[in-house]
């Protein structure tokens, strides 16, 4: 579904003279995701992580390289299949408008996508299918848990029927148990609505619950593609130090 060719991005270093020093975030990168699958991206802080889900979004543009989906570049492919991308951030309080309400939150993206229809049923439906009673419809953000906002946020990234979702640290910003609860809505959704997901986190243990693959991106490199199931086997030493901790943690 998605085919990553070689990307190249850097930024002009900040201070630099006339922009001539730059700094290089991700070198080659290449990975494809099937569809129905779920793809974990994980790595340090500072590794590229969120520059290259920003590609992926088509919210900057590769220096070098390409970046397809259905062998469609992303304008073409997005033009084609409207609502079909979606993306869920980890900042949850500021991805959404305090002003409204959850259910003109939820409702957004449907109302840009001119679904007029029953617009209420859908929003009430969404609200229960992500685990929030209807109740809730007229509250602001300010008056729900860091989870429950989360949750807003992952039914209106599926309001629109994706069929695509980048994850981008979607459960960082959430205690551990609520962080467990999110996981399993996110692979109950997955299952129900046969939804592809790029999954960006720093938790190895969150990706191999939910993942069926792991990429490793290492100063701007992918390190290492391997199979969860595989993942104990893994020759690479960034994998084997972040497994270890887990191990360690573990025991
Ligand atoms: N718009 C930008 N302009 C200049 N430098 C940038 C820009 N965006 C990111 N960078 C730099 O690129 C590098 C990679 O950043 P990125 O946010 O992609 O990493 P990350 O792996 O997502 O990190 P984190 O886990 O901390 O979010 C960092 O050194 C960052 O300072």
């Amino acid at each position: 579904m998605l085919n990553v060719q070689n990307v190249y991005k850097s930024y002009r270093k900040q201070g630099s003279l006339l922009g001539k020093s730059q700094l290089q975030v991700l070198s080659g990168v290449s990975f494809e995701i099937q569809a129905g699958e779920c793809v974990g991206l994980i790595g340090e802080s500072g590794s590229g992580k969120s520059t290259l889900s920003r590609l992926i979004m088509d919210l900057e543009k590769p220096d070098e390289g390409s970046i397809t989906y259905e062998g469609k570049t992303i304008k073409a492919w997005k033009k084609k299949n409207p609502g079909q991308l979606s993306v869920v951030f980890q900042d949850y309080t500021t991805s959404v408008n305090p002003r409204f309400t959850l259910e003109k939150i939820i409702a957004e993206p449907m109302l840009v996508q001119n679904r007029d229809k029953n617009i209420q049923t859908e929003v009430t439906q969404l609200l229960e299918r992500v685990g929030l009673s209807s109740q809730l419809l007229n509250r602001y953000p300010h008056e729900l848990s860091g989870g429950q906002l989360q949750r807003v946020c992952i039914a209106r990234a599926i309001s629109t029927k994706p069929r695509f979702i980048v994850l981008d640290e979607a459960l960082s910003s959430l205690d551990v148990s609520v962080q467990a609860q999110i996981l399993d809505l996110l692979k109950e959704l997955k299952n129900d609505l046969n939804l592809t997901y790029l999954f960006v986190a720093h938790d190895l243990q969150a990706v191999a619950y939910l993942c069926d693959k792991v990429l490793f991106l290492y100063q701007g490199r992918i390190e290492e593609q391997i199979q969860v199931a595989d993942l104990a086997y893994t020759q690479n030493s960034y994998a084997k130090q972040l497994l270890s901790s887990v191990i360690a943690f573990e025991a």
